[in-house]
């Protein structure tokens, strides 16, 4: 089986380089708006990611890329068989532009179409989070663990600290949809709702057992790509929002402690439509989530 560590190494390396221009930043007045008034995009979003690109293309010349902004600029999303490198060069773009503490910089790599390792940069706490395939997660070193198998899911949902997401959509649709399933979770009853406004590090939660699970509908492969299989690798479980496999093109995640409290948000949680990733023009516009 190949090994990926250098690739992982590198990856790591460069993304600790790559924070420094994003922390660094000052000139947020260049904001722009993408699909919603709360999907945002800087020139430093830009900046780091091609900053990013370039380094690994002179590394490793043969592999591909899925680029959160050289999408936006219009290249063609495709996950094929290559080595390929999934980067969201600013994972809490609206956080970077409001000084709100939480921005990462997340960086997947598949081969085979299969995810060999996760880096989940969190460059205003100095955290990182990462997990190679069959290796193990780890948060600046330490090993990281879910918060375990539960058993009686009664107990554990009335005792869970989930962690959601800010609603990207400002569509009818997509907001009565998420406040309802932000409603019936709270009936469960759990013991608190979170969401730090950037998925990969709202995720990576779960891996670290902070929080018991977390959901999202509406993100890009780009946004969770990293993070799941750090919650894979620290003993967590991720599947789709209807309780099938996960898909990091479908649009929709959760992510559990356990295959139980996953199964039992699945059951109360309804998605809105939402156009894949590698779904050109399928014309679902009217949610409003492109
Ligand atoms: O800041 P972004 O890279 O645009 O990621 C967003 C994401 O697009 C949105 O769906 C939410 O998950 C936010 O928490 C992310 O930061
Ligand atoms: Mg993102
Ligand atoms: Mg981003």
């Amino acid at each position: 089986m190949a090994d990926w560590t250098d690739c992982l190494n590198f990856g790591i390396s460069i993304a600790k380089q790559a924070s420094e221009v994003g922390v660094m930043a000052t000139n947020e007045n260049a904001v722009k708006l993408k699909s919603s008034p709360a999907d945002l995009v800087t020139e430093t979003d830009q900046r780091v990611e091609k900053i990013l690109i370039s380094a690994i293309r002179n590394r490793y010349p043969q592999h591909r890329f899925i680029g959160e902004e050289s999408v936006a600029a219009g290249e063609h999303l495709e996950l094929t068989d290559s080595p390929t490198w999934i980067i969201d060069p600013i994972d809490g773009t609206v956080n970077f532009v409001h000084r709100f503490p939480f921005v990462a910089i997340s960086i997947a790599f598949t081969v085979n179409r299969q995810t060999q390792f996760g880096i989940v940069y969190s460059c205003v706490e100095d955290k990182l989070f990462y997990a190679q395939r069959g290796g193990g997660a780890f948060l600046n070193g330490e090993p990281l663990h879910a918060s375990g198998q539960q058993g009686d899911i009664t107990r554990v949902t009335s005792h869970m600290c989930y962690i959601t997401h800010d609603i990207m959509s400002r569509d009818d649709v997509a907001l009565s949809t998420m406040t309802s399933n932000i409603r019936r979770l709270l009936q469960f009853p759990v013991h608190g709702v979170r969401a730090l406004g950037t998925a990969a590090v709202d995720m990576c939660q779960v891996a670290t057992g902070g929080a018991d699970a977390y959901y999202h509908i509406g993100m890009h492969c780009w946004d969770i790509a990293a993070s799941a299989i750090i919650v894979q690798e620290a003993g967590g479980v991720v599947m789709d929002t209807d309780g099938s496999e996960f898909d990091m093109m479908s649009r929709r995640v959760i992510a559990a402690s356990s295959a139980a409290v996953a199964d039992r948000i699945a059951q109360v949680i309804q998605a809105f439509p939402c156009c894949r990733d590698d779904e050109d023009n399928c014309g679902c516009g009217a949610t409003g989530v492109n």
